[in-house]
């Protein structure tokens, strides 16, 4: 390793130190979080079961970068080059639309053979892998309802996919040995004011209800569903709300997927983490970066990343939350989309690992809120970026923005080829 990253580290570390802060032991801690890297920032959230059907369901991928994955091997050949830039071992995020298939098959016929190549991929690179079920962007949602549709068939269709998809998760926890977690999201709502609020919400509560029927051994497999505010074209109502999914989360032994970019602008998620995780089987998070709207822009490292970083640290939450990306960007290079908000999501964790939580406990505690604010602020200019070089290097990949050359190679040599 480079002597000054050494350097520097040893500094670091006897800074932290004096405030009774085991950096060793924080970033060994650290190099156990699993990131879930969504599949979807890599193509534009096109998939590859039907390539003439656009993007729909109220979410837009917005810019024309060039480069995008167009078939399974270059979207695995570009999640490989991403993981190389990015400390540590994770999880990718498979929708259904990913299947990696020559058969013409509809959604409601998926079956684990259809994700096989994805699987052994991520036994090769011993990843981890989870799913969700695409419940847009087919011509059944085309009138962006699915399991709340009025329409019995077409309930149906939904229900027997969300059943689908299930199967396949679990055969992904089996066969990797590690838990997949399928998230079911789902675009349903109105563009101007229902003249029924509850019909709609009692369909998709009955339709969950069948569709999570049958017991899966949750050692490979857990649900979880995802609420949102209301999307393009669903200005007005959106069936699956907080409220919905937050009932129907903790009456059915579900975890409770929030996304950042799902709730009223100043509304942030890191602030629902301590409350929920009193009451919830376990979390899902969809990190992401709302910029007015739910628009899904690129992590960065502001004050809700380091927020949610800071709760879960200091809530001991890591145990019961599984941490996922949600975000695309087509305006700039997919793969550095993808290693800068996966870089960012865990320097948040280590930068709330690397606090003097005792200390600001203590003095909360005593009522010393002077001190409180004080050791908050002066703590921001502690030397976090020594720790974080440090963990790079011993973790094998690019220390700094050194990553960013292997991406504009990588932009030369393949992405532009396509
Ligand atoms: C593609 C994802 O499933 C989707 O982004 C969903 O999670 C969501 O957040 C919709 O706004
Ligand atoms: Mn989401």
């Amino acid at each position: 390793m480079d002597q000054k990253i050494l350097r520097n580290y040893e500094i670091a570390k006897e800074q932290y130190a004096e405030f009774g802060i085991d950096v060793d032991q924080a970033l060994e801690q650290l190099a156990k979080i699993k990131i879930s890297m969504h599949c979807w920032q890599g193509d534009d959230v096109k998939g590859f079961l039907f390539k003439d059907q656009d993007l729909s369901g109220g979410i837009a991928a917005t810019g024309n970068y060039p480069g995008a994955a167009r078939t399974p091997e270059e979207l695995r050949a570009d999640l490989d080059k991403a993981f190389s830039l990015i400390p540590g071992k994770h999880k990718v995020n498979l929708h259904a639309i990913y299947a990696d298939t020559d058969e013409k098959v509809d959604l409601d016929k998926l079956e684990t053979k259809h994700f096989q190549k994805w699987i052994d991929w991520a036994k090769a690179n011993g990843l981890g892998l989870d799913f969700n079920p695409t419940c847009f962007s087919h011509e059944k949602s085309s009138d962006g309802l699915t399991l709340s549709h009025p329409n019995e068939e077409i309930r149906r269709f939904w229900i027997d996919h969300v059943k689908a998809s299930r199967h396949i998760s679990a055969s992904f926890g089996e066969q990797l040995g590690q838990t997949s977690v399928m998230n079911v999201w789902v675009p349903d709502g109105y563009k101007d004011i229902p003249a029924d609020r509850l019909g709609p919400r009692k369909r998709l509560k009955e339709s969950l209800d069948e569709a999570f029927a049958e017991e899966l051994n949750k050692s490979y497999h857990l649900d979880a569903v995802e609420s949102k505010l209301f999307g393009l074209g669903a200005e007005a109502y959106t069936v699956g709300s907080h409220e919905f999914y937050m009932g129907y989360g903790l009456q059915n032994n579900k975890l409770i997927c929030l996304d950042a970019g799902h709730f009223h602008p100043t509304e942030v998620i890191s602030n629902k983490l301590s409350a929920l995780s009193l009451f919830v089987e376990g979390i899902l998070l969809h990190v992401s970066r709302p910029v007015r709207w739910d628009s899904d822009h690129v992590v960065i490292l502001d004050d809700e990343l380091l927020d949610i970083g800071k709760e879960l640290v200091r809530g001991d939450l890591l145990g019961k939350t599984h941490i996922g990306l949600d975000f695309f960007d087509a305006s700039i290079n997919r793969v550095a989309a993808w290693v800068i908000g996966t870089r960012n999501t865990i320097k948040a964790l280590l930068r709330a690992m690397l606090e003097p939580i005792e200390a600001l406990r203590q003095a909360e505690l005593a009522g010393d809120y002077t001190t409180r604010l004080a050791l908050t602020e002066e703590f921001k200019t502690y030397p976090f970026g020594a720790v974080w070089d440090y963990y790079c290097a011993k973790s094998g990949v690019p220390v700094r923005e050194e990553w960013l050359a292997e991406v504009k190679n990588y932009e030369q040599e393949v992405l532009l080829k396509r």
